[in-house]
């Protein structure tokens, strides 16, 4: 089988074309031969192996090659059926092998149609809600009939350039779609063509017939032509008449095979629920992960958010089991590599969303564990049906807030899904709050993340349809965000969202959604809740700024800020910034951009249904004492400006100098007399004239009396050297009685110094030794200092070094 949007094919050969010819023909003989045994296959009869069924001889090949031989329930029901040509809805338990149910026939009725080659047409269109199912049903298709069928397959579901998939899509005999892109090309591609359209299959038909995907599929059907055979197939399946007339069924076949049997979901499945409150669900998981880390270990969340949030948080607490994440709004590269590392792995841990909830073949999966109660019964079946796939043995375990508990268990029970309570124990369960706290503490991306978590996790909470299973006042929100390491819980604007919508927002493509953002966006702007550029591209960084609670504090933080405008505009004069008309928003924007995301995040979602109101808190900021006014902490640089002293200095007030009077009041260094006396006191000019004069006199006195006091001083100094002179002539050599060079050479330096100068002895200033790191035991600077007059003491300076 070519597939023809992955293989480009070669002109074939003179030789192949001839081999080709001659294996056409041989089919066609078969194809007759074919079509007579399967007219006469005895449907009461029991069929338990392929080899039982009149089957294309390429068909038995492939199955050969795959190692399938007996069929299972569904298989020996649905396939004599389907291969008859009748429309069926076909229900099995998960992992019972429905994918082949209809794989089988769609191979064996477009082989004995002839339908083969690029101008027979399309022949079978197979839908399926996510792109990872349409991939895992298009390698099925592939294992069983590449081996000798020619016919030409191929996957529409985005990812890949229009043109490229139109060009293959006028080749394709089978096409495995998603219901949004198929629809696409069906409205865009004039050159696709489905007039020969034989088979419509739809696998996890529930889920492509419910809400999300109600107009995309009632658009597709309107294409394409009615006298077809149409296969719906799921765990859950519908049996609405509303949407089987929607399909233009014609007399299907409802074959539910596990019907009568006691539980809806596999036998080899051990499933449980433990009642964990919502603020400790994440506790339970961290401990479940800590005791199970030889596993391989799927684990659901309501939303992507969730998914992110926790997913990264864990992370950065290394639980010691590879982690992966896997939702919706991944790019295709990312979400196929994921699923392959998970697939491959033997033990890992897979955070998701429901977008791996239905028909993925994950092989050999430990453990389902549902963080998030499932919005029904059906979604809990598909989830925890990931495991204990083909008579394989699995574990789930469903947590529920004790407000759930009730309502989910006679949820499950009505769907017959038996279920027990188990309890976590005390000595295993470990507490992470602390640790979720500070890294949201450190890491305002996180924190961020935690936030839309909190809102989307409550939001759709507001938007469940089942208000008996979930009653959203039941739920302890402020412990619950505390849980996530958050300072307090995001308040949340409930927009009327309509359910029905949102699924439609679910389903939507990326691009779709990249599409409707920007709509969004400019409703939000009309409604003046957010301010967002309507042109333009949006980064991650401009969505965090725009996020409203951006600056929801800590407690022990709110208590420095002091909420007050005039103090923020003084900031930012302290600051040297400029001040706009939205200063209070520049200042805020600052936060995040010396913080930037380090995860690797791919885009921040729109929020849809829930808008968070601004938070009357200011930024982070802190009070220095001595200054008027708080400091911002909104950036590294600022707090790392405030580890300075000298700088913290700079920004201190710089006080006022106050002078008293002799009664005690004090007033202004400067302070401006009465006009009125001023003027009482004679001209301006001539007032100065007599302040310099008087101030001229003042001087001159002061200058006398300084003169009078310095010559004194000398006398006296002249007195003292003369009888220390005297005493030296009289007393005896001076060296022999123990007194230095160096004490005499001081002194008459300092003899010196005064004579020369003229002016007053004084006790030399200390030289100040100057601060180092480190400590040298060199000559004392004073010494070195010493200024060194004559020609004598230069010598005996020179000397004192040399000796
Ligand atoms: N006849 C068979 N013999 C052996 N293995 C089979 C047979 N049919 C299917 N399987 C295996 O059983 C597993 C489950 O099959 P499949 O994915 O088709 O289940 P499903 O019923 O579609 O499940 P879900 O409801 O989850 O979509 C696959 O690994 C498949 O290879």
């Amino acid at each position: 089988m070519a597939t023809p949007h992955t293989t480009s094919r070669t002109r074939p050969t003179k030789v192949k074309k001839h081999a080709r010819t001659q294996k056409r023909k041989r089919d066609d003989v078969d194809a007759e031969k074919l079509q007579d045994a399967v007219s006469q296959i005895d449907l009461n009869s029991t069929h338990t192996s392929f080899s039982d069924l009149p089957l294309s001889a390429p068909t038995v090949e492939g199955l050969k090659s795959a190692h399938f031989s007996t069929l299972t329930d569904i298989q020996a029901k649905a396939i004599p059926r389907a291969l008859q040509g009748s429309d069926i809805l076909g229900a099995a338990k998960t992992g019972s092998g429905k994918t082949l149910a209809f794989v089988v026939p769609v191979l064996e009725n477009l082989y004995r149609a002839q339908c083969v080659g690029p101008d027979a047409g399309l022949g079978a269109m197979i839908i399926s809600p996510t792109r990872e199912l349409a991939i895992q049903i298009f390698e099925v298709l592939r294992k069983v009939g590449g081996k000798g069928h020619l016919f030409a397959a191929g996957l529409v579901i985005g990812g890949k350039g229009l043109q490229e998939e139109r060009d293959a899509l006028s080749r394709m005999n089978i096409v495995v779609c998603t219901p949004g892109r198929i629809l696409q090309h069906l409205s865009q591609t004039s050159t696709f063509n489905v007039d020969n359209l034989r088979m419509l299959v739809l696998d996890e038909a529930d889920r492509i017939m419910d809400m999300g995907f109600k107009k995309d599929v009632d658009a597709i059907v309107e294409y394409l032509p009615p006298d077809r055979q149409t296969l719906l197939f799921s765990a859950t399946q519908t049996k609405r008449v509303s949407d089987l007339s929607r399909l233009a069924l014609k007399e299907p076949e409802y074959i539910s095979v596990h019907e009568a049997a006691s539980a809806a979901t596999p036998k080899t499945l051990q499933q449980n629920y433990v009642v964990t409150p919502l603020p400790e669900k994440l506790d339970t998981l961290w401990s479940f992960i800590q005791s199970s880390k030889k596993s391989k270990i799927l684990i659901f969340f309501s939303s992507g958010k969730q998914v992110r949030f926790v997913y990264q948080s864990f992370r950065h607490m290394q639980p010691g089991i590879p982690l992966l994440h896997l939702l919706g709004r991944q790019k295709q590269t990312a979400r196929l590599e994921i699923t392959q590392k998970f697939s491959n792995a033997k033990h890992s841990c897979l955070f998701a969303t429901d977008v791996v909830a239905r028909g993925l073949d994950f092989p050999a999966v430990d453990w389902v564990i549902q963080v998030d109660c499932p919005e029904d019964a059906d979604t809990y079946i598909h989830r925890v049906g990931r495991t204990a796939r083909y008579e394989k043995e699995g574990r789930a375990v469903l947590f529920l807030d004790p407000s759930e508990e009730e309502g989910m268990l006679s949820r499950l029970e009505q769907k017959r899904v038996p279920i027990e309570r188990i309890n976590v124990r005390d000595k295993k369960q470990m507490s992470i709050k602390n640790q979720m706290q500070s890294m949201c503490f450190k890491d305002p991306s996180l924190k961020y993340l935690g936030q839309k978590a909190f809102t989307s996790y409550v939001r759709s909470l507001h938007v469940q349809k089942d208000k008996e299973v979930f009653k959203i006042e039941n739920y302890p929100l402020e412990e619950f965000a505390s849980s996530l390491g958050l300072p307090g819980a995001p308040r949340i604007k409930y927009l009327k969202a309509d359910p029905t919508e949102v699924k439609e927002l679910k389903n939507r493509s990326r691009m779709e959604t990249a599409l409707s953002e920007s709509e969004s966006e400019a409703s939000e702007g009309e409604e003046g809740e957010v301010s967002t550029k309507k042109n333009g591209v949006r980064t991650k960084y401009d969505r965090m700024f725009e996020r409203q609670n951006q600056d929801i504090l800590a407690d022990h933080y709110s208590k420095m800020v002091r909420n007050n405008d005039d103090d923020e505009l003084d900031l930012n004069k302290l600051d040297g910034e400029q001040i706009g008309d939205d200063a209070l928003f520049d200042v805020k924007r600052r936060i995040p951009a010396d913080q930037a995301l380090s995860s690797d995040d791919e885009d921040v979602e729109q929020l849809s249904g829930a808008i968070i109101e601004p938070d009357q808190l200011g930024p982070r900021s802190i009070n220095i004492p001595g200054t008027s006014a708080p400091l911002i902490l909104d950036s590294k640089r600022r707090e790392k400006l405030l580890k300075s002293k000298k700088k913290v200095l700079k920004l201190k007030d710089r006080g006022n100098k106050l002078v008293f009077d002799d009664d005690g009041n004090a007033h202004q260094l400067y302070e401006l007399e009465n006009e009125d006396d001023f003027r009482a006191r004679g001209a301006a000019d001539e007032q100065r004239e007599r302040f310099l004069l008087s101030e001229r006199e003042r001087v001159e006195e002061a200058d006398l009396a300084d003169k009078a006091l310095a010559k004194e001083k000398r006398r006296e100094k002249r007195e003292k050297r003369k009888e220390r002179e005297r005493a030296e002539e009289d007393g005896g050599k001076a060296d022999e009685d123990g007194e230095t060079g160096e004490d005499l050479m001081a002194n008459f330096a300092a003899d010196a110094e005064a004579g020369e100068d003229g002016d007053l002895e004084q006790e030399r200033p200390k030289t100040k030794r100057p601060k180092k790191w480190f400590e040298q035991d060199v000559v004392e600077p004073e010494e070195e200092e010493r200024e060194i007059g004559t020609f004598d003491e230069m010598e005996a300076a020179a000397a004192r070094l040399l000796g």
